[in-house]
């Protein structure tokens, strides 16, 4: 007997993340003002802008944990967000901290994978109140990733932390980017931050998207080199932080 195969229906490349025309007022102030912004699978995407701006407004907005006033957003189901503080739960231990929400008898052994990816292997049972600033933020990026989610969502997750423990982080996710095929919004101040780690730069102005950079640099080019420096200072220029004469 012969079978037909059903041609395969291939899943639809389903953008990482869509804003399409987004308002949000907070009372008479219009802090996203149409804003389109589009993240494509696996895409990491770096969001800078002047304090105050809307970037947190947005981020919020493709978090699901606000709405917009006008515009549409889309994003996956399985998303995950990580703040600048790690918002973990004081009384419960690290690996409950990064086991809540998940459910099913393998919890508990895809908390300990998740904390070895990001070097806590044997601080599972430390308190969250005897860990360093930097281990918190791994325990928030273990906490993000053990859902194994199609979009992360970073606000700021290193500007509390030191220069020097701020560029392992880069390393970490930069290691992590390799292994979870999340797409990922980064929203961040630092310059050299976004420069180190994005696909794509975008720059907040009027409640939008302004300039755009594609970062195409290979790694050791991100650390100096004449096309570095070019971007870097394109970028201060978008954040109004120099005057080209
Ligand atoms: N829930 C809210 N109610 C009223 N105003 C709000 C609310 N959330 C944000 N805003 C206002 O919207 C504007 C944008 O805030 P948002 O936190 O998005 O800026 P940001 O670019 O993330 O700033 P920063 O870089 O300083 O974190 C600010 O003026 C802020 O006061």
């Amino acid at each position: 007997m012969s079978t037909t195969l059903a041609t395969p229906t291939r899943p639809r490349r389903q953008a990482g993340a869509l804003a399409e025309d987004v308002v949000r007022r907070f009372g008479d102030r219009t802090v996203l003002d149409g804003l389109d912004l589009a993240i494509a699978d696996e895409e990491l995407v770096v969001l800078l802008g002047p304090s105050g701006c809307g970037k947190s407004t947005l981020l919020r907005l493709l978090a699901g944990l606000d709405r917009p006033d006008g515009g549409r957003v889309e994003v996956p189901a399985r998303r995950a967000v990580v703040f600048q503080a790690d918002r973990m739960l004081p009384w419960q231990r690290v690996l409950r901290n990064v086991t809540l929400g998940l459910r099913g008898p393998d919890a508990d052994r895809r908390a300990r994978e998740a904390l070895a990816e990001v070097g806590l292997s044997g601080r599972e049972g430390a308190w969250p109140k005897e860990l360093s600033g930097g281990e918190a933020q791994r325990v928030a990026l273990a906490r993000a990733l053990v859902s194994e989610p199609e979009l992360v969502l970073l606000d700021e997750p290193f500007a509390a932390l030191d220069a020097i423990t701020r560029l392992r982080m880069h390393d970490l996710v930069r290691a992590l980017r390799v292994r979870h095929h999340a797409a990922m919004l980064l929203v961040t101040h630092d310059v050299d931050e976004a420069i180190a780690l994005a696909d794509r730069i975008v720059v907040m102005r009027d409640g939008r998207i302004g300039n755009e950079h594609l970062v195409e640099l290979p790694a050791a080019d991100r650390e100096a080199s004449g096309a570095r420096e070019e971007l870097r200072a394109a970028l201060l220029h978008d954040l109004g932080l120099v005057h080209q004469s």
